[in-house]
Order: structure tokens, then sequence, then C-alpha cells
């Protein structure tokens, strides 16, 4: 009592007593309650927030933390005429699809595909009556004007006008929003990840994690989820017995003078040489891992002198990319958890010992997972085990995401198997995905490389891009309008815009075929193209004299039309922002994004050719006339390309 009363006066005089503190066994009883209280109350929250989630909060007009995913809207919509229409349909699909076609906005094809699930209940209806029915039965809301039914049963939607121009006039007033996703949510992004004993090539899977994890974790924070960015470094394999063992070679005096290796790549390559021939040497190699991971001083040290150099190189390519916040967080960090890890495996009774080995059988793989090797040692396998644990359990993390090369896809399906089998998650209600991805492919659909036939390393194929990217410029004469400043950054947007959009614009899943001629193509789907008439919509109003504030001051005011048929395709275009993002949100296929702003490109350049924004006398070429209103919709299609160059980390220049 007394201790508890001295602790409280503590605090309340703000110095916290340290947990290291000598306290009496109540205090201590009281303590580990408290904060397994806060652990409880914390769960309880997230269960709560989640249940919230999934209620159904249909908002057909957005706010200022949302915009309206008119997607969601008419799904929802539909799936309730479909359950008033037939009540007796379990889990009835609900297909709602922009329109494609001249007629209507959108499309509902559910009536088809109730044909044969009413047949099984003993209901004979063709799909024009079903059709019908769903039509009539779709309840009165701000969204749709009218619905009508065509050809063999499609149900063709209209969007109400009026709602249509609030929506974006709410996109001028308040901005782009994300669409609603339900509670915030702990995303931890496992991305980058190089191992510091390769040497990194654009062949290798280094660079397209970077740029795929990069663009992932800006959408997750851009819907407004708690994104945590970890590089998993490899740092603490064989490899680096290689390095150290050169280094400590080649530096026999690098306890005291701590030598800098120049040339990284040089450096591993010839490690990897002398392991590869050298008897002595590769004994001496997997003798220091093993005393590395035993946290040998003098291996440590040089195991920091090398990771050191990595990581400046590494921090480099970041700086270059616009990647930040990605916190180094290696296999060799996980070390000091692995053995309680293993215990926790063989309590749960996964595990069993052949031929000398801990394997643990992971039920549904055919591969077992290598938890301690022969020797006693512990493997990728045992850190991915430990890592997952580590973040399941002390980062809390509700979704783990892993942008890692296709190739490792078993590997880490197992992983998560296995957590699942040990009772740490339910793969049901805790997201743990591996984004995969194939790999980087030259013109001649053969592994990325040289002219000579060498791997290209990444460091020169982003400088090849500022190469070709300024090369590019100039042969425009951009470098004629430019001042330096103006056109190193324009240099710098396309080049690291191109690269990565080459990588996103291309489904992830497969491999995709790399050029850099395609990748600066300014007619077609890529970067600069975007860039360029990004550019162009935002000069518009500067070429009319019309100042930011004239336009901040129409807004609301002036009234949007939407009259052309351009206009309102334009519009519809602008409004669909929110529901790629969720698909995006679902399935992380970011070329979806990309073949989006390039769509609304299109529209734009189709309203741009048929409407009039600024008129000008054509002798003259004084303007004679500004359309705000039209000039209004160029203002909010920049405002949603800039929001999707922000998710795909693509800078813009104000000139180019
Ligand atoms: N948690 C993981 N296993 N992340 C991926 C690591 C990738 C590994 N360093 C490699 O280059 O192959």
């Amino acid at each position: 009592m007394h201790s508890l009363s001295a602790e409280i006066s503590a605090i309340q005089e703000g110095k916290l007593t340290s947990s290291a503190d000598v306290c009496s066994p109540e205090l201590e009883i009281l303590r580990s309650e408290k904060s397994k209280l806060k652990y409880q109350m914390a769960h309880l929250q997230r269960s709560l927030a989640a249940e919230e989630s999934k209620g159904s909060k249909v908002a057909f007009v957005s706010d200022k933390k949302n915009m309206v995913s008119i997607m969601t809207g008419l799904s929802q919509l539909f799936g309730q005429a479909i359950q008033s229409a037939y009540p007796d349909l379990v889990d009835p699909p609900t297909t709602v699809v922009p329109s494609t076609q001249r007629f209507g906005d959108y499309q509902c094809n559910s009536a088809m595909g109730l044909v044969k699930m009413l047949k099984d209940k003993g209901v004979k209806a063709n799909p024009r009556e079903i059709a019908q029915n769903i039509a009539n039965n779709v309840s009165e809301n701000p969204l749709i004007e009218k619905v009508d039914v065509a050809g063999p049963g499609f149900i063709n939607v209209y969007l109400t006008k009026a709602y249509v121009i609030d929506e974006i006039n709410n996109l001028l007033s308040m901005g782009v929003r994300p669409p609603y996703v339900g509670a915030r949510k702990r995303v931890l992004v496992d991305m980058s990840s190089p191992n510091i004993a390769k040497v990194m090539h654009v062949g290798h899977y280094v660079l397209r994690s970077t740029i795929i994890g990069d663009a992932i974790c800006r959408l997750c924070e851009f819907v407004g989820h708690d994104v945590l960015k970890l590089n998993h470094l490899g740092d603490w394999g064989i490899e680096i017995g290689m390095l150290i063992t050169n280094f400590q070679d080649e530096f026999p005096n690098y306890l005291s003078i701590s030598p800098l290796i120049q040339d990284l790549t040089t450096f591993i390559q010839e490690s990897k040489q002398r392991f590869d021939n050298e008897e002595e040497f590769k004994a001496r190699a997997y003798a220091s891992v093993v005393k590395l991971q035993s946290y040998d001083p003098d291996c440590v040290k040089a195991w920091t002198l090398i990771c050191d150099v990595s990581r400046n190189e590494l921090r480099n390519i970041y700086k270059r990319l616009d990647i930040k916040n990605l916190v180094d967080r290696g296999e060799s960090y996980y070390q000091p958890i692995m053995p309680k890890v293993v215990e926790i495996l063989d309590k749960s009774g996964l595990t069993k010992v052949e031929d000398g080995r801990k394997i643990c059988w992971v039920p549904g793989h055919s591969v077992p997972l290598t938890i301690v090797k022969s020797d006693g040692g512990f493997t990728y396998d045992t850190s991915d085990m430990a890592a997952l644990h580590q973040r399941l359990f002390k980062e809390k993390a509700d979704w783990l995401l892993y942008v890692v090369n296709q190739s490792q896809n078993e590997h880490l399906e197992t992983c998560y198997d296995a957590a699942a089998a040990a009772g740490w998650c339910d793969r049901k209600t805790t997201r743990i995905e591996h984004v995969g991805f194939g790999v980087v492919l030259g013109e001649d659909k053969k592994r990325f490389k040289t002219v000579y036939g060498d791997p290209v390393l990444v460091v020169d194929f982003l400088d090849e891009g500022i190469r070709r990217s300024e090369a590019r410029l100039r042969e425009e004469g951009r470098d004629k309008v430019l001042n330096e400043e103006e056109f190193n950054a324009a240099k710098e947007a396309v080049a690291y815009g191109c690269i990565k959009y080459a990588d996103l614009s291309h489904n992830r899943v497969h491999d995709y075929v790399f050029s850099f001629d395609k990748m600066l193509d300014s007619k077609g789907n890529t970067a600069v193209y975007l860039q360029y008439a990004y550019m162009r919509i935002q000069s518009i109003a500067r070429a009319a004299n019309v100042k930011p504030e004239d336009i901040e001051a129409a807004i609301g005011k002036v009234q949007l039309s939407l009259d052309h048929p351009k206009e309102w395709k334009l519009a519809k275009c602008l409004l669909r922002f929110p529901d790629i993002v969720l698909r995006n949100m679902d399935d992380f296929l970011m070329h979806i994004l990309c073949e989006y702003l390039y769509e609304l490109c299109g529209c734009f350049t189709e309203f741009w050719d048929a409407c009039y924004v600024v008129e000008k006398d054509k002798t003259t070429g004084n303007v004679v006339k500004v359309n705000m209103d039209r000039l209004l919709l160029c203002t909010a299609t920049a405002r949603i390309m800039e929001a999707g160059f922000r998710i795909l980390g693509i800078r813009t220049v104000a000139k180019m």
C-alpha cells in the first residue's frame, strides 16, 4: 500500500518510476493487471471498430472526410432491390459496372445470373422479366435518375445530373478525399528488402518491390491507415559470412581503423568468387556466420562496417525514388527472439526432428519449414517465423503485406499458415498477404541485361533513365524555355516517374518487358504523357490570365452545366476515382489506377477538343471569353490527377 501511494505521488510529480525499480510484489501484480487490461481494451476497441466498419454505412453524399464510391452505392441499391424482388434468394450476386456503351451511365447485369438461382427454387422467369422486376424494386435515392431494361436483361442506370454536379462541387471545395474504408488499420508492409551480400541488379527483385511496395503504402496512407514500412534486409545468412571473411582478409586492421569499402559491387563479387573457389575460405565463411549469430564482437564489428556501406548506397537510391520512412529491420533484428519462437512452435506441437534438423510440416504444404539446421543454426524460415510473431504480437499489426517476388510465394504461404496453425492469427480475419510480382525482362524477353549481356545495376539504370529523360526534354526544346533549376526538376520528375510508371502500369503478377524508348513515349500510356497532360491542364488558367484565387472564388458560385456529352463523360470519369481506390485496396493491382489516369486524360482530351474553355479572337489571339464552369472541370481533373500521382509516387512539376 505504501509503495503504491509512493508510486502515485511520484507519477504526480512527473517522476515516472521505471519498471526496473524495486517495488513490492503487490505493485508488480497491479502493474501487470493494468497492462493486461490496457491490452484487452485495445483489443476490444479494435473488434468494435471492425464491427462498425462491416455495418452498412451507405452514404450517397460525400462529406469532409470521404468521397462517395458510386459503385458501392449502386451495388447496395441493387442488392436491396434484388432482395425485395426475390426475398428467398440467399446471397444473390450484384454486379454493377460503368457502362461502356452509349446507353446509361452504369449497368447492372445481375438478371442473367439469377435465372439459374431462381430455377433451382422452382421459379421460372426469363432474364428480361427478372431485370424488370429488379428495376421496379430500386428504392428512392439521390443517385439514380432512371433505370431501363435493355437487350437480354441489362439494366441501364442513368445518374442524376444534379447529383454529379454536387459531387464535382464537393470535390472542388473539399479536395480529393478517400472513399470510406472502415476502421483505421495498422498496416505493416514488408518491402524492398535487398540482400546486403548481393549486387543489386534490375533483373533482381529489389527495384520492383521498392516501387510497388511504396505505391501500396501511399495508397494505404491515402485512405487513412497507419502504415509501417519495413525493409527486411538479408543481412544475416551465409552470404554475409563471405563478406565478413573477405573483409577481415582484406583489411586485417579493421578493428583499429574502420576501413571503407570503396566499391561494394566489386567487393561482393570478389567475396563470392573466393567462396566458390577456395575451400579454406568457404569453411571460414561458414564459421564466421556462426560466430556472428552468437554476437562475436569482432565479427559484429566487421558486419557493422559492411552493412553501413550498403545502407549508404541504399539510402541514395531511396532518396532518388522518394521512398520515405522505410525502417531498416533486417533478418538480424529477429535473432534475439528466434530461440523463443522455436520454443513456442515446439509447444504448439508443430515441430519435429528429422535427420538432425528441426522442421515444421504445415498442413496443405508439401515442403516443410526448416526451423533449426543440424548444426544448430537458424534459417530464412526461422527469421520469417520470428518476424511474423513479432509483427503480430509486438507491432500489433492488423494487416501484414509482403511485397516480395512471386517465386517466394510457397515459402511465404507456408510461414503464414504455420502462424495460423500455431494459433497466432486467424487468416480469415487478419489480412496476411503475399503481394507478389514477376521479374523485369529486356526487350528480348530475357532477363534484363546490358548490350554486353551483363546484368544492369540499379544505380546505373537510374542514371541511364536520367540521361534518356534529359535527351528527350532537350529534343523537345525544353532546355530553351526552362531555367536550369526547372529543367533539372523536370528531368528527374520524368526519369523517375517513367521508371516507376513503367513498372506500376503492368499487371504486377506477370513478368514485364522494360524498354527505355517505350517508357519515354510521350504519346503512349506513360508517366511523361500524363505529366504533360497535367501540366497543360494546369497552364490553361494561367494562359487565360485567371488567377488561382479567381478559381477558388468561383467554386460553388459558378454553376456547372455538364450539358455537353463530353463534359458529362469527363465528370463521371472524375467521380470514378473513389471506386478505383477501393478496388486497389482489395487487390493492390496498381495498373488499374494507371489505366484509370490514362483514361481520364483521354476523357479530358475529348472534352478539350469539343468544348471551348477559353475563347480567343482568331486574328489577335486575345482572350475574349473564359467559360468558368469548364475551367472548374479542368481544375477538378488536375486535382484527381495529383491524387493519383501522389499514390503512384510520381512527381508533378509546375513547368516542363
Ligand atoms: N520477409 C521476407 N521474407 N521478405 C522478403 C525478403 C527478400 C529477400 N531478402 C530476398 O532478397 O530474396
